[in-house]
């Protein structure tokens, strides 16, 4: 497969002291398409993301981005949004690009301010988190995670503990951004089977290994014993 338009992880492992966690994983994921990565509790999906972002080190195999070696720029968005209580709207957001000391003042001002324009918070700018609703929350928690440009975003269950209603509207949300700003999703999800409507290719984590990669139409179509069960829990406890 081509290794230009593709976030390639090769022969990636990690294990925490005798718990493998991932077992020599291969996965050529799209660029600028979204990916969900799916499996049970406990199995390594985290891990995953975290390896991808360099927040932790894996123990052996490779990272690439179109063909470069090494972690790729991107931002974690994390399942409870990780905003700063202290900090305004405006604060959390211009915090990366501070973190990177690239940017002078009047930059990180006008770069702020026309990413909350984008995200309809520019009426929220200087509040804090306690004050917005969790949309903006969400949408806040996503401008910083824009705010560097990153080409890839990975998303760690961003609806966990939301509504069904709040949920979809996280996950248009996803899809608008994803669409507007051209950045890859990679994303972890227990919302199964609903993610699916927004995922381009789902990649299913299973004891270390990747076992399924594909559509979610070739899914539905080619669904591997193990996974039906995961896929609707009451055909398990019926
Ligand atoms: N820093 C760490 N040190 C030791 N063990 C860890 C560490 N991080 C994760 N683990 C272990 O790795 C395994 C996978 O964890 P991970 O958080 O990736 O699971 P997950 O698939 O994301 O689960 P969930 O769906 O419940 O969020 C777990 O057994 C966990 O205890």
């Amino acid at each position: 497969m081509s290794n230009d338009s593709h976030l390639q992880l090769k022969g990636l492992s990690k294990a925490f002291g005798s718990q493998t966690v991932l077992d020599r994983i291969d996965l050529d994921i799209p660029l600028g398409e979204h990916t969900t990565v799916i499996g049970k509790s406990g199995t390594g999906k985290s891990v995953l993301l975290k390896c991808i972002s360099g927040l932790l080190a894996s123990d052996s195999g490779t990272i690439s981005a179109s063909g470069k070696q090494g972690i790729p720029s991107c931002s974690y968005m994390f399942q409870q949004n990780a905003l700063f209580d202290s900090m305004t709207v405006e604060e959390n957001v211009a915090l990366p690009l501070r973190e990177t000391g690239k940017a002078g003042k009047e930059e990180i001002e006008q770069r702020v301010g026309d990413m909350l324009a984008q995200l309809e918070l520019s009426p929220a700018s200087k509040k804090y988190p306690a004050e917005i609703s969790g949309g903006m929350k969400k949408r806040a928690a996503l401008a910083r995670a824009l705010i560097t440009s990153p080409e890839i975003i990975l998303f760690d269950e961003p609806t966990t503990g939301l509504d069904p209603q709040r949920k979809y509207a996280v996950f248009d949300m996803i899809r608008d951004y994803r669409k507007r700003f051209g950045f890859t999703v990679v994303m972890v999800s227990h919302d199964v089977p609903e993610v699916f409507e927004i995922s381009d290719h789902i990649a299913w984590l299973d004891e270390g290994k990747i076992k399924f990669w594909g559509t979610p139409k070739q899914l539905a179509e080619n669904t591997p014993d193990a996974l039906k069960p995961f896929l609707n829990p009451k055909l398990a406890s019926a």
